[in-house]
Formats: structure tokens, C-alpha cells, sequence
């Protein structure tokens, strides 16, 4: 029997999935590795910390694999988008990386569109300026920290740091590239004029690969630490979300993903980069060889849930907390949540916006805000649906992955708010499922990624929406709806009192 790895690089963890060539998970193992939050605002990680973990998880794996480690013939990687690794000339880390929920950056936001205009940004990068991007931290890193900034020879995303620890290989590829804004997304190359305008040396930019191609072996050291042959064929990998799609079998027209990770995301595939959504949702090239997804992000979903375990039931898994809101009726008797904790991207581009209940009611036990948590987040969610179904997109079926996508009563509540069949599939790990799908595809086991998911993915469960249930989430939606703009002023005159 012949395996591959895929490793992905969570913000809470890295995750990695031992897939055998029938598409069974045979091991998994996750690592976690702190977030440091020294401000409000900022959010940055120690890469060696995503180094260390993955090479501890890839000996666990492969010390707990009974088969020959010879049998393991390709590892992919799926990341975590847009943070920032800047890279001296020995290839070593220059500072922390700067994470994609890192929103300091409204001053640089504002100083891109001054400089290049939005119209001129859209028509290159398919996106807006937006903080949790690369080039804003570029600009910020510049600005404030310049004598470091004078020592950068490149810079990379989190899983190609990785990935260049373990071959000595240095590249980056197209899905993680896109969310730099610093690609040219339709014609798959780095923008010569967001480069000089912004005065970036063309040294500075690595080079590009696709998702699929080979870009090394594993070092002989690297194997020699982890029990991986030196033969292990190494690919490029993807975008978090590109690799969720592929592990989610999004990967042609008409197919939406809803992803429950810390962040959250509701992804549709696109198969050109003609389609005009004016910035609203984020552009990218995929993971599936000349395609692309759009999508909308909710920066503080799983992370909602998380935060409010780790303040208000620690001790507690996620499994208990959510039983008791199994027993409150839908819409938590009139308790609502916004999932600001962190800002927002889709549908409100907010750095000072933050989180809020609204309503709570002498009545109210902690099962009721357990409820409005997850519904409040699954209702930001559905700003992002409603965004593609106002562009004419048919979302009646959704594949849900993610953490979330772990409780049932939350996979309900997905299609009652959505009005859609939502789909839980056996493995819920999508992105390390899709990395380890890149392996499979690049070693040659199937001529095309679809093939590869028709093989590997099945359906485990399938939620209906309830008539009923739609009906009142479509009432309570609208006031969901207007809590933003009631707490938008109040946020900012807050923001001096954050520290
Ligand atoms: N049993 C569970 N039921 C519901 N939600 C869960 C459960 N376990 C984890 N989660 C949610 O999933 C999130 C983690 O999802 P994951 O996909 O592992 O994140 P990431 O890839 O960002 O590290 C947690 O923040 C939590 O909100
Ligand atoms: O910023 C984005 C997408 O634009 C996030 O989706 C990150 O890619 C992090 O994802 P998770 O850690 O939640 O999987």
C-alpha cells in the first residue's frame, strides 16, 4: 500500500493526515503552537514554532505507522493564508510573521488605495486593501521596524517557510500568492507595477510554482529526525482555503463550501477570473490547475465559540457546552451575537468593530449564549451567502467542514440559517485532506483532482433546512443585520480605550 502526507498549517495547530491510496485517513495527529496578542489588534506567530511542531507531529506519525515508511511517497501542505514571514539572506526569520487576523494595518490600507487607486488595484490583484493581507503588513514593517526591513532579502507565507525548512527549497505558490495582493491573479504572475510603485525589489519576490508541482525531496536530515524516507517527494501545496475546497470536493461550477475553522469562510468555485463581485468578496486563484474560488470571511468564527469556552468554561469540551444549547429554542430566546472579537473583513471591512450580545435578558443562562454564539456566527456567514446570491449564484447545497462542522446541532443550525442542504463529509479535516490530495494528484494516482475526490470523498451526513426554523432565522437575520450599524460609532470611540 502506497501513502501520502498532508500537512496543514492551522492558526491553532498543524494538522497532519496519513491518507492511504483508497482516500482513508489511516493516522492524524495535530500539534499546537501559541498565538501571541500582545496588543489589541496584532497577532503574530514564532515560524520556528510551525517548524518545530510539524517535525514533531511527523515523527509521532511516523512512529506510530506500522507500515514501511518507504510506502509514504509524497507530502503536500495546505496554510494558513497571508502572514507575513520576512527572510534574511540566510533564508532565517527576521522577526515574528505577522498573521492574516492581524489588523493593524488601516493606516496602510488607506495609503495603497491613495497610491494606486482602488479601481487600478481591483483590475490587477481582484481584490481590495484589505489588513489582514500581506502587502499592508509589507508596508507596515517597512514604516515602523525600517532598519529590520533594510536586512529582508524575501519574504514568504507561513506553509512555505515550512516547506523550505524541510526540502532547502525556497518558493511560493499561486493560491497563497493571491492573497498577498501583490499578484497579478489573471495572468499568474507578480505585478511589476504594484512592485515599483511600492518599491519593492524584484529580488524580494520568490519564485512561483502551481499547487501540484514537485519542488523537492525532504532533506536527508529531515528524514533522519522524523523516520521519513529521503525519498518522500515533496509538492507545493496550498491556500488553506483552496486545499478546504479541493478536501471538500469544490472543485467545479455550482459547488459553495462553508468552513468552521478559527476563521470562517463560505467559498464558491469559479472556473475564470472574468466575474465582476466589485471587491466584495475575496478573488483567488485555486488549487485545481487554472481555476479560481471567491469567497467571504468571517475573521473571528470557531474563534468565537474558543474564546467564549476558554473565558467561561474552560474546563469543558465543545462537545458538552454544546449540548446544553441543543435545549434552547432557535434564536436563544431573543439573545444575539456579532463574532467582532477581532474586527471584521466580509461583509463589513471594520479594524474597530468588536463583538457584542444584544438583548440579554434576566433569563438567560449560559446555555442561551453558547446558542447566540453559534448562531451569531453562522449568521455573519450568511451576510457572505447572501452576497453571492445577490450576484445570481444557486447556493441550495453546501458542504460544511471545519471544526465546526464537528457538532450536529451546529450543522442544523448552518442549513436553517442558510436555507440550504448542508453536507457533512466522513472527514471533516478538508484542508489537510485536500493537501494530502495535491500529494496524491502529483505522485500521478489520478489524472485530474476531481478524480482524485470522486475516490477519496464520500458523504457522511446531510442536514435539511426546516421550514419552520428558516422562517424565524430569516426575521431574526435582519436584526442581526442592523447591530453592526448600531454599534459601528460606539466601536470607534472605544478604540482609545483598547490597549
Ligand atoms: N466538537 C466541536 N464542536 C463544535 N465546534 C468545535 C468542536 N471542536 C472544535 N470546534 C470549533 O472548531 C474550531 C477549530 O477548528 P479548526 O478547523 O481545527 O481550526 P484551524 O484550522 O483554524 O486551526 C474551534 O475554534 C471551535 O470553535
Ligand atoms: O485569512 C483567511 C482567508 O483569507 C483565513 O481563512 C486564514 O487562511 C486562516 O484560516 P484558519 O486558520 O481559520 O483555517
Amino acid at each position: 500500500m502506497k501513502y501520502v502526507l498532508g500537512v496543514d498549517l492551522g492558526t491553532s495547530a498543524v494538522k497532519i493526515v496519513l491518507v492511504n491510496q483508497a482516500g482513508e485517513v489511516v493516522h492524524e495527529v495535530s500539534k499546537d503552537y501559541p498565538l501571541k496578542q500582545i496588543k489589541a489588534g496584532f497577532s503574530e506567530q514564532n515560524p520556528n514554532d510551525w517548524v518545530e511542531q510539524t517535525l514533531a507531529g511527523l515523527s509521532e506519525l511516523v512512529a506510530s505507522f506500522e507500515g514501511n515508511a518507504e510506502g509514504i511517497e509524497g507530502l503536500s501542505f495546505s496554510g494558513q493564508m497571508h502572514g507575513l514571514v520576512l527572510l534574511d539572506e540566510d533564508h532565517e526569520p527576521l522577526r515574528d510573521a505577522i498573521l492574516w487576523n492581524d489588523t493593524r494595518t488601516t493606516e496602510e490600507c488607506r495609503a495603497i488605495y491613495e497610491t494606486l487607486g482602488q479601481e487600478t488595484l481591483l483590475e490587477i490583484t481582484k481584490n481590495p486593501a484589505l489588513e489582514g493581507f500581506t502587502l499592508p503588513k509589507i508596508l507596515w514593517v517597512k514604516k515602523h521596524e525600517p532598519e529590520l526591513f533594510a536586512k529582508v532579502k524575501t519574504f514568504l507565507l507561513p506553509k512555505d517557510y515550512v516547506r523550505l525548512k524541510l526540502t532547502g527549497n525556497l518558493h511560493m505558490e499561486f493560491s497563497d500568492a493571491a492573497g498577498t495582493l501583490l499578484l497579478d491573479v489573471t495572468n499568474k504572475r507578480w505585478s511589476e507595477k504594484l512592485a515599483s510603485v511600492f518599491e519593492l525589489e524584484e529580488s524580494f519576490f520568490p519564485p512561483l510554482v502551481d499547487s501540484h508541482q514537485e519542488v523537492g525531496l525532504i532533506l536527508a536530515e529531515v528524514a533522519a529526525q522524523t523516520g521519513l524516507s529521503a525519498q518522500t517527494r515533496v509538492f507545493a501545496g496550498g491556500a488553506d482555503n483552496a486545499c478546504g475546497a479541493i478536501g471538500a470536493g469544490v472543485n467545479e461550477e455550482g459547488k459553495t463550501l462553508v468552513s468552521i475553522g478559527t476563521s470562517g469562510v463560505v467559498l464558491s468555485f469559479e472556473s475564470g477570473s472574468d466575474k465582476n463581485f466589485a471587491g466584495e468578496v475575496h478573488y483567488f486563484n485555486h488549487s485545481v490547475p487554472n481555476s479560481f474560488y471567491t469567497m467571504g470571511v468571517t475573521l473571528a468564527a470557531g474563534y468565537s465559540l474558543s474564546w467564549f469556552k476558554d473565558t467561561f468554561a474552560k474546563e469543558e469540551s465543545f462537545d458538552l457546552l454544546l449540548a446544553g444549547a441543543k435545549e434552547v429554542p432557535v434564536g436563544s430566546n431573543g439573545l444575539l451575537f456579532t463574532p467582532y472579537l477581532v474586527g471584521e473583513r466580509t461583509p463589513h471591512a471594520d479594524s474597530a468593530i468588536r463583538a457584542s450580545f444584544i438583548g440579554i435578558d434576566g433569563s438567560h443562562e449560559r446555555a442561551h449564549f453558547v446558542r447566540a454564539v453559534i448562531e451569531g456566527i453562522t449568521f455573519s456567514l450568511n451576510e457572505s451567502i447572501e452576497i453571492f446570491r445577490s450576484y445570481g449564484k444557486k447556493i441550495d447545497t453546501i458542504t460544511s467542514i471545519g471544526g465546526g462542522a464537528k457538532s450536529d446541532l451546529w450543522l442544523q443550525i448552518q442549513a436553517d440559517i442558510f436555507n440550504a442542504k448542508v453536507v457533512k463529509l466522513s472527514s471533516e479535516q478538508g484542508p489537510g485532506m485536500g493537501a494530502a490530495m495535491i500529494a496524491a494528484y502529483g505522485c500521478g494516482w489520478f489524472k485530474t483532482l476531481k478524480q482524485c475526490g470522486d475516490a477519496f470523498l464520500q458523504v457522511d451526513k446531510e442536514f435539511e433546512p426546516s421550514e419552520e426554523n428558516v422562517k424565524t432565522y430569516q426575521e431574526l437575520f435582519k436584526v442581526y443585520q442592523s447591530v453592526y450599524s448600531g454599534t459601528k460609532e460606539m466601536n470607534e470611540q472605544l478604540v482609545a480605550f483598547r490597549n
